[in-house]
């Protein structure tokens, strides 16, 4: 095992040199949805790096460390060829940026679906060698044995239901789930799965507005949406996403800032320096003496 980070166990931060404050925990994220109801929602963003987990740590309660990286870092197709070994590298980075949020990281497509033993093998690594609190795997029904099977043996599972995109090949695209009979009746049961499993969350993506009210009243776990309701226990967007740092973005998206737009313009502004020879100025330059 080639992991590097040093535990602290009162704060499980890699490098806890800021104040201490004690980082969430699963039962606490847990509590926040008491006899049913959660009082104040659950905030959730991605994160793939330790300075955007250090940015975002103070404002979330839960970081994710999304298989979605595919697409935002490493513009892949989909999220289908992420490795356990990419997941291990970004989730380490993102423990190590932050003090206070949960993090939980994605496991990506076929580190977890063979069987409850390769899921455990999977997971043992990703909490191990991150650091990480929590894993994140997609599936209802046919991951409830291995939802259990993890929970059983120590590591908490966040379930992710409705449009799981690592099965998009199987979906036929992105588009939101739901609207017929079947696709309704499936993901509520999904739903129900995960929770009598002992996922300890559930993310519902991508599915039409009562599909995602009736889990959130139904369901006694916190259900996290993207895509779904603002009657969810919680929210979870990708950063980029909501930064203005991504081209393409699903409907269900929101800008909230146009780093897009920042960064083009200091780039621009650096090159127009560049090539007059305004930068670099007398500030940045090393004289003898
Ligand atoms: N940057 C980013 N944001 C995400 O939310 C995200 C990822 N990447 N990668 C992994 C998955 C893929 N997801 C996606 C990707 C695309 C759409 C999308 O384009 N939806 C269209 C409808 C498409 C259709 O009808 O087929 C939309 O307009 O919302 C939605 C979710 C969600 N996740
Ligand atoms: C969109 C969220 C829920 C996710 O799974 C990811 O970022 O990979
Ligand atoms: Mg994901």
């Amino acid at each position: 095992m080639s992991t590097t980070f040093q535990l602290d166990t009162a704060t499980s931060r890699a490098n806890p040199t800021p104040a201490p404050m004690k980082r969430l925990t699963v039962p606490a994220i847990q509590r926040r949805k008491a006899g049913g109801i959660t009082a104040e929602p659950l905030v959730m963003l991605t994160a793939y790096t330790a300075r955007q987990a250090q940015l975002l740590d103070e404002h979330c309660d839960i970081l994710l460390v999304g298989d979605s990286l595919a697409q935002v870092i490493y513009g892949l197709p989909s999220t289908l060829p992420v490795t356990l070994d990419m997941m291990i590298a970004h989730g380490a980075a993102v423990v190590r940026g932050s003090y206070h949020s949960l993090v939980v990281v994605d496991m990506p497509f076929g580190s977890y679906e063979e069987s409850p033993q390769q899921a455990f093998a999977s997971a043992a690594r990703i909490m191990a060698e991150t650091g990480c609190a929590a894993v994140k795997l997609e599936g209802g029904t046919a991951m409830a044995e291995t939802i259990a099977f993890l929970t059983r043996r120590g590591i908490p599972v966040m379930a992710h239901i409705g449009l799981t995109p690592q099965a998009v090949n199987a979906l036929g695209g992105y588009g939101a789930r739901g609207r017929s009979q079947e696709e309704h009746a499936k993901i509520i049961s999904d739903g129900k799965a995960v929770a009598e499993a002992g996922a300890f969350s559930v993310v519902v993506e991508g599915v039409i507005e009562p599909i995602a009210i009736a889990l959130t009243q139904s369901l006694e776990i916190p259900v996290i949406g993207i895509g779904a309701s603002a009657q969810c226990d919680g929210q979870v967007l990708v950063a980029e996403d909501m930064l203005g740092m991504f081209d393409r973005v699903p409907r269900f998206v929101k800008r909230y800032a146009d780093m897009a737009a920042l960064v083009s313009e200091a780039a621009a502004t650096y090159a127009q320096e560049v090539r007059s020879r305004a930068f670099p100025g007398a500030e940045q330059t090393y004289q003898p003496k």
